[in-house]
């Protein structure tokens, strides 16, 4: 059927990933493992919130595409596609009515808040569902092998002044 393994996901952990959505937003990830992702957000309705360990289904459709799918503690959900080849990326986020209507609860360290994100979650508002349904252009990508925690380690606003000024 397909010429490549898509259970080798060796072509994407560890990968480090700018991408800026065409609404303007502005995301960084790190693929930790092969289950596992890192990222700050730098930009848009949740700018300066960030997450450490975040677990995740990642699968490998293509040669060089990659599909990361998971449900936050808020109960955000989020699927997003990633075309290393073509350096194409396309996100998919669901959030919950109440992430619309008071943002600014989820921009933090999520790790350091969890019961009091599930505790907003199961109050909601969970609908209607907002979708934001967005191409992205990957600006930088590079590789810092699996299980690195120095590579998300601090909000988008606390960036060392070695980071780079165009990807901020
Ligand atoms: C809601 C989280 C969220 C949404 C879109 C993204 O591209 C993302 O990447 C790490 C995370």
């Amino acid at each position: 059927m397909s010429n490549f393994d898509k259970h080798d996901l060796s072509g994407f952990v560890g990968k480090h990933l700018v991408y800026t959505y065409d609404n303007g937003w502005n995301y960084e990830i790190y693929v930790k493992n092969e289950q596992t992702l890192d990222y700050r957000i730098h930009s848009g309705l949740v700018g300066n919130r960030w997450v450490k360990d975040q677990q995740a289904y990642i699968v490998r459709v293509g040669e060089s595409i990659y599909k990361i799918s998971w449900t936050e503690p808020t109960g955000t959900d989020v699927s997003l596609i990633v075309n290393l080849g073509d350096k194409l990326f396309h996100g998919t986020i669901f959030f919950p009515r109440w992430v619309m209507n008071n943002p600014e609860k989820t921009v933090c360290f999520q790790n350091d808040h969890i019961p009091l994100m599930n505790q907003y979650r199961d109050a909601g508002p969970a609908y209607p569902t907002e979708v934001i349904d967005e191409f992205a252009t990957i600006t930088f990508i590079r590789d810092c092998g699996a299980n690195n925690d120095d590579v998300i380690a601090c909000a988008a606003s606390e960036l060392p002044d070695n980071f780079p000024d165009n990807l901020r």
